[in-house]
């Protein structure tokens, strides 16, 4: 039987793979963390010390990008060949390239039909896809489409509460200048037709879960 498709797109900081991987494990889901795989990318890039603003170089490396990803949220893992990167993916050295490999149609092209194959491929009775474009152009026709939003304030203060080394300033100019720049490639701050719209701007992290089981649970049973 095909799997029960979620689709949950977001701005940065709006609580999408922490929720994600909570409701995946509540409702015996897979979890599927798109923007792994472009930080993924974006580590092999600066690994490779190719330039990250150089389109065609960045096309090349997908010839020896050999990425793979958990997508059961109790074994969650991100590997690029032997490399097991599921920590370094989040240093702020990728984070600060990763919108520009991003931008790359062919880029994109590549990972969305990865994402497709690993979606079609779960084991589990359903998988949540987390990211930019899902709800969108990955997934568009999923049985459920959530956007996660949340208040530019309150998503500047839970990364911040996560960056207690970084000064406030410096990580909203960093959370605000990737919005920036991702949204020029896609709209994930509007709901498309048919898409759900969570806003957890007041809502303690629990009370997302809940409201996110609930929004799948009524529309798949
Ligand atoms: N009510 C809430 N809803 C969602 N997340 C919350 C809430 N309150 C606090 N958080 C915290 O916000 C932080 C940001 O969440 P998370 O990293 O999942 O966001 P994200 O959308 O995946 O971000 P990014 O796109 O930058 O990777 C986490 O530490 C999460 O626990
Ligand atoms: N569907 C997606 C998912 C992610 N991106 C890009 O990856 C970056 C990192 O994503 P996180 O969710 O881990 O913050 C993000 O800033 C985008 O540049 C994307 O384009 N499409």
């Amino acid at each position: 039987m095909n799997p029960i498709i979620v689709a949950l797109d977001g701005p940065a900081g709006s609580g999408k793979s922490s929720v994600s991987k909570a409701v995946a494990r509540r409702l015996g889901f897979a979890y599927l963390d798109t923007g792994a795989a472009y930080r993924a990318l974006a580590w092999h890039i600066l690994n490779n010390a190719i330039d990250a603003s150089d389109e065609a170089a960045v096309v090349d490396s997908l010839r020896t990008f050999d990425y793979s990803i958990g997508t059961d949220p109790d074994h969650y893992f991100v590997r690029v060949g032997a490399d097991d990167i599921t920590d370094a993916i989040r240093e702020p050295r990728v984070t600060a390239v990763v919108s520009l490999i991003a931008r790359v149609p062919a880029v994109r092209v590549h990972l969305n039909n990865v994402f497709r194959s690993l979606m079609q491929a779960t084991p589990k009775p359903g998988i949540i896809a987390e990211g930019r474009d899902i709800t969108t152009v990955v997934a568009p026709d999923a049985s459920v489409r959530i956007l996660l939003t949340a208040s530019e304030e309150a998503r500047m203060a839970r990364r911040s509460a996560e960056l207690p080394t970084e000064t406030q300033a410096n990580t909203a100019s960093q959370l605000r200048a990737r919005d920036v720049a991702d949204s020029r490639v896609s709209d994930f701050m509007t709901a498309a037709d048919g898409v759900v719209t969570v806003d957890s701007t007041l809502l303690a992290y629990e009370e997302t879960i809940d409201a996110v089981v609930e929004v799948i649970t009524s529309r798949t049973s």
